[in-house]
């Protein structure tokens, strides 16, 4: 295998030398740095220290996670045999110390424990039973398969990290494998994207359920093609029910307008979901991450901005985007700061969305944002 060298946060990494991505032996996406920015900002935040790095390829996001977090025993695995190969050198290219390799585990001790491993991810998460504070499933498409393995492998008061890519599947590109996979039904159009991860939260929310683990939702988001979500689990049957009652549907009508409601079962058959109806960030985590984006190595330029975002985001679930509205409603398309604008001069709040630029989060009604439009003519 051909390899160069990369840098990315306090990490030296050997990645493969391809032409492109998906025709490496081992797979490396620099685009994901940011990804890995916020997950390494996260664990940062939250100081747990047991950690999984499930399906790891080079090991970046695990090494990057014992470099520059508070973590002290970083697991990193992949069931690729040169994954696991170039993981291990990895880790001697950025850790002094002996690596201890015996068949397909190797173990470095120091100031760090390292144990890297090359197994299918289900077998080792069912092996380590409630053994890490924190599980990151970083996967091809979607993470479903790994899912209950997961739940059984985090601490009953652990965080799960989860990626998503199969937004194809959650945005209802591929209607039938979203009703397969997250037994939900998604939804076209402008609401896809929010409905998409609001339908993989609600589908983490049932399956921790079914282990009497409620969920926070610490942050989770859309971005470049993937959804991520960090999951503060809370341990018990009480918590369990209280966050699958934020579970519910969606409806959208012609002219754009949406409404949700929180039931167990549709009232109507032209229901979206169940999906997430809780919020999609707790605001002082997100506060902090943003707050250590600026003092942090980071890997990627347009993280802090990103994240500064995310933070003034309003926390209502979905959004209205201006050029759908005006399209559905034969206007002209306008500038967002000036519907902003004005509701805000009506005493709504109104804010960007990470979802779309062209779309604002706002608690005025749908009426109010297409007077907006009107006046704006
Ligand atoms: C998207 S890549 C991970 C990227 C990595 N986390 C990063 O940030 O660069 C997914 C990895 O999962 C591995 N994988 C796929 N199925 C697996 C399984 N059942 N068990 C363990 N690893 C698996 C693949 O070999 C691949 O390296």
């Amino acid at each position: 295998m051909e390899l160069k060298e990369v840098r990315e946060g306090l990490a030296r990494i050997l990645v493969p030398k391809a032409e492109r991505i998906y025709d490496a032996p081992v797979f490396y996406n620099p685009l994901m740095a940011l990804n890995r920015d916020i997950s390494v900002l996260a664990l940062k935040a939250l100081g747990s220290r047991r950690v999984l790095d499930a399906l790891s390829a080079t090991g970046i996001r695990g090494i990057r996670y014992a470099l520059e977090t508070p973590a002290g025993e970083i697991w990193l695995n992949d069931i690729n045999p040169n994954a696991f190969r170039l993981i291990v050198d990895n880790v001697k290219l950025n850790f002094s110390g002996e690596l201890e390799i015996e068949g397909k585990m190797a173990v470095l001790e120091g100031e760090k424990t390292l144990v890297v491993t090359n197994a299918d991810a289900n077998r080792l998460m069912n092996e380590q039973f409630r053994y890490f504070d924190f599980v990151d499933l970083d996967p091809f498409g979607s993470p479903m398969e790994f899912l209950d393995s997961a739940l059984r492998a985090v601490k009953r008061r652990g965080v799960l990290a989860i990626t998503a890519t199969d937004t194809g599947v959650l945005c209802g590109a591929y209607r039938n494998a979203c009703l397969r996979k997250y037994l939900a039904e998604p939804i076209r159009g402008e609401l896809c994207h929010e409905a998409g991860l609001r339908i993989l939260i609600g589908t983490l929310v049932r399956y921790a359920a079914k282990y009497d683990l409620g969920v926070e939702v610490l942050l989770a988001y859309y971005r470049d093609h993937y959804f991520r979500a960090f999951l503060q689990l809370r341990n018990g049957a009480k918590t369990a029910d209280k966050s699958m009652k934020q579970l519910g549907y969606l409806y959208q009508d012609e002219s754009g307008k949406f409404e949700f409601e929180n039931t167990f079962l549709p009232s109507k058959a032209t229901a979206h979901g169940p999906l997430w109806l809780g919020p999609l960030k707790n605001q002082e985590f997100v506060e902090e991450l943003h707050r250590l984006s600026a003092e942090h190595p980071l890997g990627s330029k347009k993280t802090q901005k990103f994240l500064g975002l995310l933070k003034d985001e309003l926390e209502v679930p979905f959004f209205y985007d201006t050029h759908a509205v005006a399209r559905r409603h034969g206007l002209e398309v306008r500038k967002l700061a000036g519907v902003i604008e004005i509701l805000y001069e009506k005493g709504y709040k109104a804010t960007r969305t990470h979802f779309s630029p062209t779309a604002l989060k706002t608690d005025a009604p749908f009426e109010e944002v297409l007077e907006a439009l009107r006046e704006l003519q």
